[in-house]
């Protein structure tokens, strides 16, 4: 007995739709068969109708935070892949700045053993760069690698010295594993929590400056030609960074890179006072970057799409924005938000979307997943294109409830997700 999904429509291409029945055995993709040929017989088998509705290959979020082990308060594994399922995710990387930090062979095993008993999406682990996220000493990569984590990054602080990411890269080269990096230069932030620009003139506040994340991604480029490895630039925000890229890329170096929905729809124009729901790493940057980075996704210089999804409880978010942390939750309104703003204003295609956050990510990182076709491993998303609601915080699956994006009106929300051939979540 077997799952037939009916009537869902596929992308074709641009975004041009077809309608399709799909049928799901055990946790494989058994045949996808075109409406016009009629109903298959669906008896003896669970029948999902999607007729009107979007169906994709499961999205892939190749930036979040999961914040188990050690910061339970703000999410776990059970509530992080929760929140991941109900956006429409079905792979999700995780970052390492947990506590411990990932960065021994126990801790990797934890999260995985965690993500196979209390999980609903797939978990990839990445593990630390340096021991304790310090800059200081490598971890044993190979150990890690044997682990099975899938790079190394050191997520939450830039790795301060430019020998110690070369001799990273060196490594990781060796064993065929990318470097994911985190770009900040300690000595340009110090203390600063917006980006240099129109809100912190207002203020009267210090920013943080472009070239604190591009100095970064400019050294990280020579280092990675020097050394073949596979850099892969995280949350990119600048116009300064998306440049280097565009440049590095047509050296062939092996750079990609990520971006995330709030750079690419909010600049610190529309920080709209003292409120830590607007306080992320890096920063909001002025419409000038907002506008390169969409640029930079359009043309190919950013590869792929990631919501760096990073709960924190209410209270550490009502400190204050001197001493609330950085980030916010992005798995529950990443697809909506992109869709409404872009897709349905007619800027991108809905190929495009969808390609940048299934069929894109997985070819950067060589995974298996993140195309629809018989014979692969059933994950789906379906996702309703008209269905139009506001962005509640209480709703949300995650513990974190800290996003800038409350009350905004959006279509495109996810409504059934499919991991390994199971339902993990569904709007009903
Ligand atoms: N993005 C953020 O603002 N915060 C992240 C760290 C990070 O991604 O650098 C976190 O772990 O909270
Ligand atoms: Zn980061
Ligand atoms: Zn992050």
């Amino acid at each position: 007995m077997g799952i037939w999904i009916l009537n869902a429509q596929v992308v074709a291409s641009g975004n041009e739709l077809e309608t399709r029945h799909i049928l799901v055995e055990g946790n494989t993709i058994e045949s996808i068969i075109d409406a016009a040929s009629g109903q298959p017989d669906t008896a003896g088998h669970t029948v999902v109708d999607a007729a009107g509705k979007l169906l994709a290959p499961g999205l892939i979020d190749m930036h979040v935070h999961l914040r188990d082990p050690g910061f339970e308060h703000k999410e776990t594994i059970a509530t992080g892949t929760r929140s991941a399922a109900r956006g429409g995710f079905t792979t999700i990387a995780c970052m390492p700045n947990t506590r411990p930090v990932i960065d021994t062979v126990e801790t990797v095993q934890y999260v995985l053993d965690k993500a196979k008993t209390e999980g609903v999406v797939r978990v990839l682990p990445y593990g630390c760069i340096t021991k304790n996220e310090l800059g200081r000493e490598l971890t044993d990569f190979d150990a890690l690698k044997a682990a099975g984590v899938i790079g190394y990054t050191d997520d939450g602080v830039g790795v301060q010295s430019a020998q110690m990411m070369k001799d990273a890269m060196a490594k990781a080269a060796s064993i065929g594993l990318p470097v994911i990096a985190h770009c900040e230069d300690n000595t340009l932030v110090e203390g600063a929590w917006v980006s240099e620009g129109a809100f912190s003139k207002k203020h009267g506040l210090k920013g943080i400056p472009n070239e604190s994340e591009a100095i970064h991604v400019g050294r990280d480029i020579l280092l990675a030609e020097a050394t073949g490895v596979h850099y892969h630039v995280c949350h990119v925000s600048t116009e300064q960074s998306v440049r280097l890229i565009r440049h590095a890329k047509q050296f062939g170096i092996k750079v990609t890179a990520e971006v995330c929905p709030h750079h690419l729809l909010l600049s610190d124009e529309d920080i709209p006072g003292m409120d830590a729901n607007w306080k992320m790493n890096p920063p909001l940057r002025t419409p000038r970057d907002v506008q390169a980075c969409i640029e930079g996704l359009l043309d190919g210089t950013i590869d792929i799409v990631v919501t760096d999804h990073a709960p924190h409880s209410e209270e550490e978010k009502a400190r204050g924005v001197d001493l609330a942390p950085f980030g916010i939750v992005g798995f529950e309104t990443a697809f909506p938000l992109l869709y409404t703003k872009f897709v349905a204003t007619g800027q991108w295609t809905l190929q495009f979307l969808v390609d940048k956050m299934t069929k894109l990510p997985a070819q950067v990182f060589g995974l298996k997943q993140g195309t629809l076709e018989v014979g692969k491993t059933a994950d789906l998303t379906i996702i309703d294109l008209e269905q139009e609601k506001e962005v509640n915080p209480a709703e949300f699956a995650s513990k974190g409830r800290n996003t800038p994006f409350t009350g905004w009106k959006l279509k495109g929300w996810p409504a059934w997700t499919m991991v390994d051939g199971k339902v993990v979540w569904s709007e009903q």
